[in-house]
């Protein structure tokens, strides 16, 4: 069975009629395991008090029977948890990536440190309680079949098992309902744990350089969260523990009460009180097993509970997102393309860009500049559509784009962001032009460093100047006609930052038919642009050229 997130609306993390299918399984395994008991004792209980010799090929044949059926389903079950759970490991993982490729960029560094958890610790334990589910609802069986039998040899002694039964169950939900408590307190802990985690693999090399802000980060936050983590988890299994041991004793308690007094106080036949003890300790194992995956099957859904609403938040999210709208080329051949009013906010009293209105024409080379922290990559990120704005139009060739096509526009672009990421191959390209490819590595100076093998550069373990070369390369091989570039040249030496603004530039609007924005600080090359913008405190201004001395 396949999973995945997006195949329907009743898709579930868990597969249900797979899990039904075994419970029916286990069910039968469950009864056949009775027919033996309920054999073993009817043979013993004859044997006291009559000759079955000519009975036993019968008995005989139920012993195998029961024996053969119990095998069989066991073999089936064994298996079929083995799959289930390796289903449900990968189907979940495959449904939160699926959420997270279609999450807005926004949601998805909200949700960052929830992701991990779940592709990490909840699936690990829902998969843990699937291993165990099948177990508990054969356990089940199991022991309603046996109350049922014991009631059937004799209703007081199953009335006070009843009692000692119902006020052990009682204790016991009693406290795991604390130890619930304790394990959502854990998975709150797993997702702090993860965050630090992320903290030092992120900063591995600041903190290689400096150990002590490793060991700051490990003291001063992880380390609690692992002593809190540790201590509760292991009150929470202490809790469950006891509970089980107190049961037992209960147990106990009511055989030896059951062997000792009962003949006397209610005169019970000794055979009935034989048969009846012998299937109260064959119960024990059946109740022992239900109170240990007790604690397994609470954390699995304390986990379950949090995938789903991480999967809602997700979901949630993504609701309103057309991707196949966002493929689309529709606009790909524009003459001109206008951003009137847009108008984004981080939040109350946060920062804020806009209005901001922008012309901008086919083969333009526009470039933007302003001072740290002005807004110039807020207002980028809301054209990528990133961020999503809360105001603001687009006209393309002078025409309103539509509100359901403005997905539309964010396959304009390629962006290069100042943080960028160099992807190892040419994903997302089709039909990836590869001569075009090795005429920019000539182009971009790298041709003594990297080749196109195989369909892709042959290596990208470069100086971050060279990487965010050939982070352009890819973007200009995506046929996409407006090129964004954040602070591209800052990483690059002087002479291949003249060569960037005199000649590629001005080639990549020729030659390729691109537009260009550029985020740029680099003002002796301001001139080379067709238009200038300056970003201040979230307001976009178009200079004048001829004031350009006065930048
Ligand atoms: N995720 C965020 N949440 C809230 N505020 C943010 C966030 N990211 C940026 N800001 C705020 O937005 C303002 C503009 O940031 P932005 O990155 O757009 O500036 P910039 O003009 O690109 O600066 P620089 O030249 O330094 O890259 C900053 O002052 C910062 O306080």
């Amino acid at each position: 069975m396949k999973n995945n997130a997006f195949k329907g609306k009743n898709t579930r993390m868990v597969p249900v009629r797979l899990m039904v299918g075994y419970t029916v399984l286990a069910v039968i395994s469950g009864l056949s395991g009775f027919a033996f008991i309920s054999t073993v004792n009817k043979v013993i209980s004859m044997s006291i008090s009559t000759d079955i010799s000519r009975q036993l090929n019968f008995y005989l044949a139920i012993f195998i029977g029961a024996t053969i059926i119990f095998f069989i389903t066991r073999r089936w079950l064994s298996a079929g948890i083995i799959y289930l759970s390796q289903n449900i490991y990968w189907g979940i993982r495959r449904d939160v990536i699926n959420l997270v490729l279609k999450a807005p960029y926004r949601k998805l560094q909200e949700y960052k440190g929830e992701v991990y958890s779940t592709l990490t610790a909840d699936v690990a334990n829902v998969t843990n309680a699937s291993f165990m589910v099948i177990t508990f609802f054969s356990a089940i069986i199991l022991i309603i079949s046996c109350l049922i039998y014991m009631a059937f040899l004799s209703l007081i002694l199953f009335g006070i098992s009843c009692c000692v039964i119902v006020a052990g169950i009682a204790l016991y939900l009693l406290r795991s309902r604390k130890s619930n408590e304790q394990f959502k307190v854990v998975r709150e802990l797993e997702r702090n744990f993860i965050n630090g985690f992320n903290t030092i693999l992120g900063g591995a090399k600041e903190i290689s350089v400096n150990p002590k802000k490793g060991t700051d980060i490990y003291e001063g936050y992880l380390s609690d969260i692992m002593d809190r983590g540790e201590k509760t988890n292991t009150k929470a299994f202490l809790k469950y523990l006891n509970s089980e041991l107190i049961s037992e004793m209960l147990f106990y308690s009511l055989i030896t009460f059951i062997l000792i007094y009962s003949g006397n106080i209610f005169h019970i036949p000794l055979g009935t009180i034989v048969n009846f003890v012998f299937v109260l300790l064959y119960l024990m194992g059946p109740i022992v097993s239900v109170m240990t995956i007790m604690p397994a099957m609470n954390r699995a859904t304390v986990s379950l509970k949090k995938m789903s609403e991480l999967r809602t938040a997700l979901r949630s999210s993504t609701e309103g997102y057309d991707t196949e709208m966002a493929g689309t080329e529709k606009y790909h051949g524009f003459r001109s393309l206008e951003i009137k009013d847009y108008s984004f906010s981080f939040g109350e009293e946060k920062f804020s860009v806009g209005p901001v209105n922008m012309n901008i024409n086919r083969n333009e080379i526009v470039f933007i500049h302003g001072g740290n922290g002005a807004g110039k990559t807020t207002f980028i990120n809301t054209i990528l559509k990133l961020y999503d704005i809360e105001d603001g139009k687009v006209y393309v060739d002078g025409q309103q784009v539509p509100q359901d096509e403005m997905d539309c526009l964010k396959s304009m672009f390629s962006p290069v962001f100042s943080d960028f990421f160099l992807f190892d191959n040419f994903y997302g390209i089709k039909d990836v032009n590869l001569e075009k490819a090795a005429r920019y590595i000539r182009i971009f100076e790298l041709d003594e460093k990297v080749l196109i093998r195989n369909g892709r550069f042959s290596t990208i373990d470069l100086s971050t100047g060279q990487r965010k070369r050939l982070a352009l390369i890819n973007a200009l091989l995506e046929n996409r006609p407006i090129i964004v570039l954040d602070e591209w040249a800052a990483d690059q030496d002087p002479h291949f930052r003249r060569k960037f603004y005199k000649e590629i530039l001005p080639m990549i609007s020729r030659e390729e038919d691109k537009t260009i924005i550029a985020i740029t600080h680099d003002d002796r090359y301001f001139h080379l642009g067709d238009k200038l913008m300056k970003m201040e405190y979230g307001q976009l201004i178009e200079i004048n050229k001829t004031q350009l001395d006065n930048v």
